[in-house]
């Protein structure tokens, strides 16, 4: 379980989280929505360590991540943008994170579901983006965690990989994992998640279900639902000037 209290972190006068309580206590997938640069991804390396919150607290079942740094070893991410070393095959890029994280992993039976095998020897920056985007997905899902943070997952992928990354995630839940993700695509987030946490300026808008979603909003797709929250509130994000 993921409990956030009053979190708050600004970049200069930027305040990105504004006071932003939010918990996540059901199995699934929560998909973390809203415009850009609404602080998803700043959200989401809180709750990784990778961005230090003003004031707040993330609690993960219970225990404070800032007094407990193995917590970490429980969670996996799937980054926006990955950022390897240069020159790295992706065998030795597997390899790399395998001996770092020092844990069972599951990386041969992803590579054959995300059909890696031809490019095992390929180095990870000649690789086409999609391609790529599969290794994360390797990467993001080889250790087996309970919790796993997905930003972006369906950046760059054909629908036939789509698909398959949408079995994996129900695989995923079938065993009673939290996932979080983003994600722009709502036709994807319609597919895969039960709960939905609407940001908008700094803090949570909506938190519930897909369904209360859709009856609150009285639109019977994300979509239009997201688009109804947003009008409802006369975000700038919907406003169109002609020049
Ligand atoms: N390291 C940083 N330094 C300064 N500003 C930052 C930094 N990281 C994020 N921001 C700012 O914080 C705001 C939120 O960014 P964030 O990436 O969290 O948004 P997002 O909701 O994930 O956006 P998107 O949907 O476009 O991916 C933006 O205005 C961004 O410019």
């Amino acid at each position: 379980m993921v409990n956030i209290q009053n979190l708050n972190k600004a970049f200069g006068r930027n305040q990105v989280l504004d006071n932003l309580s939010l918990e996540i206590d059901q199995k699934g997938v929560t998909a973390i929505l809203g415009p850009n640069g609404s602080g998803k991804t700043t959200l989401i390396k809180s709750i990784l360590g990778m961005v230090i919150p003003d004031k707040g607290a993330i609690t993960i079942n219970g225990k404070d991540i800032k007094k407990d740094v193995l917590y970490r070893e429980n969670l996996d991410y799937l980054p926006q943008i990955a950022d390897f070393p240069d020159n790295l095959k992706v065998k030795e890029l597997i390899k790399m994170i395998k001996d770092l994280r020092n844990k069972p992993a599951r990386d041969e039976t992803l590579i054959r579901f995300f059909g890696l095998g031809p490019f095992l020897d390929k180095k990870f920056n000649t690789l086409s983006g999609g391609t790529r985007q599969k290794v994360n997905l390797v990467l993001a899902f080889m250790f087996d965690s309970p919790l796993i943070i997905l930003d972006e997952p369906s950046s760059g992928l054909d629908p036939v990989s789509l698909i398959r990354l949408k079995e994996w995630i129900n695989r995923e839940k079938a065993q009673g994992k939290i996932i979080l993700v983003t994600s722009h695509i709502m036709s994807f987030v319609e597919e895969i998640a039960e709960n939905i946490a609407f940001l908008l300026d700094g803090k949570i808008y909506f938190n519930g279900s897909l369904s209360e979603l859709k009856i609150k909003t009285g639109r019977e797709d994300l979509e239009h639902a997201i688009a109804a929250l947003l009008l409802e509130n006369d975000h700038p994000a919907l406003v169109y000037h002609e020049s």
